[in-house]
């Protein structure tokens, strides 16, 4: 998995490395934007005592969000929001038994005082989540700013280059 060279901003996690092909979106996203990354597989089931670490840890190293995606029972959002203060984003994974609707419904069903922004299931909300760290980000840095308008000039102007006859 890639991470930039400098000071991670934007952490990428996932409950297995099943879920990278999906979450591997997210990170180009940010790639695309220079926006420096880490990407780990880290679970609230499997590797408890490792997730509370990551979570308590995640500020004072310098992150300014968390990414999490999980599948099936997806708590690792839930449990990253319950132990730092950072802003978390889920993304729901789709699973083979309930094409992500457990995932999406156990990431964005949090009580109230703990929230998780949840995203779309699957490659669109990795996609999103990473656009929304960058919108972040970008209230305190110009060029970032500048970036994502130029982005999103040239989504709008793709959509409307579209000619149908
Ligand atoms: N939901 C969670 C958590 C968690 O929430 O901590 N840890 C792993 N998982 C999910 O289990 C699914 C199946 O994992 P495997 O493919 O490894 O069996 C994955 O989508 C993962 O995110």
């Amino acid at each position: 998995m890639k991470s930039e060279s400098a000071a991670p901003l934007v952490a990428i996690i996932m409950g297995s490395q099943s879920d990278w092909p999906v979450l591997e979106n997210a990170a180009k996203t940010l790639a695309d934007f220079g926006v420096a990354h880490e990407a780990r597989v880290i679970s609230a089931h499997r590797t408890p005592h490792a997730a509370f670490e990551y979570a308590t840890s995640a500020q004072k190293r310098g992150l300014k969000c968390i990414i999490a995606g999980a599948g099936m029972a997806a708590h690792l959002a839930g449990v990253m929001a319950g132990l730092t203060q950072l802003p978390v984003l889920g993304v729901p994974m789709e699973s083979p038994q309930l094409k992500g609707i457990d995932s999406l419904l156990s990431t964005v069903q949090m009580p109230g005082g703990v929230p998780v922004a949840t995203f779309a299931i699957g490659k669109a909300g990795a996609v999103n989540a990473a656009l929304f760290a960058v919108s972040m980000l970008a209230l305190n840095d110009e060029s970032l700013s500048k970036s994502l308008s130029d982005f999103r000039a040239a989504q709008t102007k793709k959509v409307l280059d579209i000619k149908l006859d």
